[in-house]
């Protein structure tokens, strides 16, 4: 069944999420770009706050060069943090194949997530090569968060195709970028591992802005709500 994912900044937002009965939580700063990375205090303390009771995910920060060093370096140290997953985000560059290289010995030792992005032509051949690396997981998200959600870059056959091969690759599959509760019930058939969302629990639904108690509660209602009609 699909769960969702809940972007949070810090301790106060993780209990928060946790209450409403987010699956994963996930250590994200919305101030430093789409894959903002908190810092690994922050990230530490936020695993012993969670303590297992759900996975908790962290991304490393937005490396657009793919720098292979670079990204090597910022995965090895978020995940020194105690993350079950570190999440990726693979940007379009020249580099991006050597970088993926670097990451195989880090995909042995860690559980990865390789975040595609839907506004950023994204090559969907990539998750046939992510799990022969050993990535464990792969997500598609917006970049741009100003220039509209997932579905008004990707058409849900093409997401509903991510999906299914995600699933053959043995890969778990996140969708992601400014979904709303309306794209719940277009997006929860296709059977995505998880969903992720930060602006819609947000007050204001700006992602840049603290949850909002009631705009979790609506969300978690509306995903229990698809839940029980996709049994
Ligand atoms: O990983 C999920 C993202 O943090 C979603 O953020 P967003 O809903 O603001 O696009």
């Amino acid at each position: 069944m699909t769960g969702w994912l809940a972007s949070i900044t810090g301790i106060e937002e993780a209990r928060l999420a946790l209450a409403a009965g987010a699956h994963i939580i996930d250590a994200k700063n919305p101030h430093a770009g789409a894959l903002g990375a908190l810092t690994h205090a922050t990230v530490h303390a936020l695993v012993a706050e969670v303590a297992g009771r759900v996975p908790v995910s962290a991304t490393i920060g937005d490396f657009p060069t793919m720098d292979p060093l670079a990204v090597t370096g910022a995965v090895a140290e978020m995940a020194a943090t105690g993350v079950d997953f570190v999440k990726i985000g693979l940007f379009p560059s020249p580099a991006l194949a050597d970088c993926l290289d670097a990451l195989a010995s880090l995909a042995r030792q860690y559980r990865l997530v390789a975040v595609l992005f839907a506004d950023r032509n994204p090559d969907l051949q990539l998750p046939a090569r992510l799990a022969a690396i050993g990535f464990n997981g792969v997500m598609l998200d917006t970049a741009d968060k100003t220039g509209g959600g997932l579905l008004a870059h990707q058409p849900v056959a093409r997401l509903a195709e991510f999906v299914e091969q995600a699933r053959y690759l043995h890969l778990l599959s996140g969708l992601a970028g400014s979904l709303k509760l309306a794209d719940i019930p277009v997006l929860m058939p296709l059977k995505p591992d998880y969903l992720g969302f930060r602006g819609a629990l947000c007050h204001g639904h700006t992602r840049t802005h603290t949850l909002n108690t009631s705009a979790i509660a609506t969300l978690a209602k509306a995903m229990e709500k698809q839940a029980a009609l996709e049994r």
